[in-house]
């Protein structure tokens, strides 16, 4: 078994990391308080939820910790309707917030409350029999999401210099920024990112607040909603190693293909279908029209415009019947009709 440790770290880690478990639980057939649907019984396959959940004889809590300076959001966490699914130690907050100043998060308050993460970290490593790696989620515009994820991350480098680290990071979009310091922390943040990180996703909140409105004709959405969203994303991200089906691709694996270099690991992430629920069922998703979809600028999940520049990698993952004749021959065809062109190396 190969475990993977989440870090959700500041607001928008922690309630990105709500809506995973959430979804992780629904898929593992987990209640809300940790134990197993009546009807489920564990055959080896299933055995697979260890990679996120532990077993503690009577129920399964995730291998996680939730870490903000304030305590408003966990507070939710710890009275909502999840609340016995986690180990009340895997919550940590402080007293204060770093009011999104990034020197606040590395220095100030992190400093002070690095030795307990650390020691929490400790314990659930000691729980694990092969530890693949961490998944970290946090924001690169929010003080603890910026700063203190570089400071954990330092340590990390320190500690597990041998596990991979994959970040999944919400960038700071310049229509919906409200705080003047989001740049200058994205930009301290990007460095450790850069040197620390195997692999780095980065969506925006604009991105996303679109797809919300115009794919999903959601009109009044909130963070849950594109939290639920980016939720898929990583639970497809991280199917492979909780699931046993077809081929079964490690987070090193992936990387290796998908990472051309070291330093170049900032993949933009798209998705699909993405389909409102009363379009759903009239639509039909052969792997042409998914994969086709994949490159559309409407199912990005960061606003950026890539006809303006060249791939250096692509890795599509598919869940569920995908033949691999069909890829290949979308592959080809999108390579023909220059839909996608790559670096020549
Ligand atoms: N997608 C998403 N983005 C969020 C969420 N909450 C906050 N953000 C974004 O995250 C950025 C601010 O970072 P936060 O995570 O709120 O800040 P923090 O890391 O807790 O740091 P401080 O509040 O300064 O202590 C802004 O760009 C917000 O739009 C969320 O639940 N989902």
């Amino acid at each position: 078994m190969k475990e993977i440790i989440c870090l959700h770290v500041g607001q928008a880690g922690c309630q990105i990391g709500h809506a995973c478990w959430e979804l992780f639980c629904l898929e593992h057939s987990i209640q809300p308080d940790g134990s197993l649907l009546s009807n489920t019984c564990l055959n080896e396959y299933d055995q697979s939820l260890l990679t996120f959940f532990e077993d503690i004889g009577h129920k399964y809590t995730p291998r996680m910790l939730y870490i903000d300076f304030e305590t408003t959001v966990l507070d939710e966490v710890r009275s909502g309707s999840y609340r016995q699914l986690f180990h009340p130690d895997r919550i940590i907050t402080g007293k204060e917030d770093a009011a999104s100043n990034y020197a606040r998060g590395y220095f100030t308050l992190g400093q002070k409350l690095i030795d307990h993460v650390l020691e929490q970290i400790r314990r659930i490593t000691n729980q694990c029999h092969s530890l693949q790696g961490f998944l970290i989620f946090h924001s690169f515009g929010g003080s603890t999401g910026s700063g203190f994820t570089s400071l954990l991350m330092e340590h990390l480098n320190i500690n597990y210099s041998k596990k991979t680290c994959f970040e999944f990071v919400i960038f700071p979009s310049p229509k919906l920024s409200t705080i003047i310091t989001e740049p200058y922390n994205t930009v301290l943040n990007t460095h450790i990112s850069l040197e620390y990180a195997d692999c780095v996703f980065i969506v925006d909140n604009e991105a996303l607040w679109d797809i919300c409105t115009y794919s999903l004709n959601i009109q009044k959405g909130n963070f849950v909603h594109i939290n639920r969203l980016l939720a898929q994303v990583i639970s497809n991200i991280t199917a492979n190693s909780r699931f046993k089906e077809g081929n079964i691709i490690s987070l090193n694996e992936f990387l290796t293909n998908l990472v051309p270099f070291p330093r170049i690991h900032f993949p933009l992430v798209s998705y699909a279908p993405i389909q409102s629920i009363d379009k759903a069922y009239h639509e039909q998703n052969t792997t042409q029209s998914l994969t086709q979809e994949l490159f559309h600028r409407n199912n990005q999940m960061i606003k950026v415009e890539p006809s303006n520049g060249k791939y250096m990698s692509v890795a599509i993952i598919y869940r569920g019947l995908a033949v691999p004749i069909n890829v290949n021959r979308t592959i080809n065809k999108l390579k023909n009709e220059r839909k996608i062109s790559f670096v020549d190396w």
